[in-house]
């Protein structure tokens, strides 16, 4: 396993040794050792998630305000993304920068969003599914959106027409305007 920083702190790209032969392949989907000795943290995943976008869907940029901050690890099993992380931590040296990264089910990389960041996916192929853990259960009523376009954070979705976005996602707000951690 190798473990890529990326240009914020404690966002993590997760590349798995894969072992591949005449049958398929192998690896290591998650694990906690190892998830502690990349990241310095002893989570407590409680929730998998698995969801299926066609070509042209973003999804985000989702928050959950504590208590109910969620930390998330996602990876793609089919398809391919371009995921991004935000952080909306006020007062962080990083606050509202974005990093982002293509997640595949042929490259199996898997990123890191710890509490603290919105997180939002463009799918890129003609469908993905993808696939996540959490930190803390679903909890509507801490959710947030921040629209995903919003122009002082400038995320470079790799999209050329307007995405599909659920009723919510059309309704996300700037950052400027948004509940962030405290
Ligand atoms: C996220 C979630 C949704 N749901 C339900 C609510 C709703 O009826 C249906 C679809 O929910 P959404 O439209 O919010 O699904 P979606 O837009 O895929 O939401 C997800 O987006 C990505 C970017 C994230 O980061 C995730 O944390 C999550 O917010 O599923 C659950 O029951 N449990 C969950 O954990």
């Amino acid at each position: 396993m190798q473990i890529r920083k990326l240009a914020i702190p404690n966002v993590i790209l997760i590349e798995p040794r894969v072992f591949g032969d005449d049958r398929g392949f192998f690896f290591e989907s998650y694990n906690a050792r190892a998830f502690e000795l990349a990241t310095g943290l002893a989570v407590d995943f409680v929730q998998d998630n698995h969801s299926r976008s066609m070509r042209g869907v973003l999804r985000g940029l989702h928050y959950q305000l504590p208590p109910h901050a969620q930390g998330k690890l996602v990876r793609v099993v089919q398809g391919e993304v371009f995921d991004v992380a935000v952080d909306i931590r006020r007062g962080s040296p990083t606050f509202g920068k974005w990093v982002g990264a293509t997640l595949s089910a042929d490259n199996k990389c898997q990123m890191w969003i710890p509490p603290g960041f919105a997180h939002g996916f463009l799918t890129v192929s003609e469908s993905a599914e993808f696939l996540y853990k959490t930190t803390d259960y679903y909890a509507p009523e801490s959710e947030r959106c921040i629209a995903w376009n919003d122009p002082e954070i400038g995320i470079q979705w790799p999209i050329a027409t307007a995405p599909l976005l659920s009723a919510k996602d059309a309704e996300g707000v700037v950052l400027r305007n948004a509940e962030v951690f405290p």
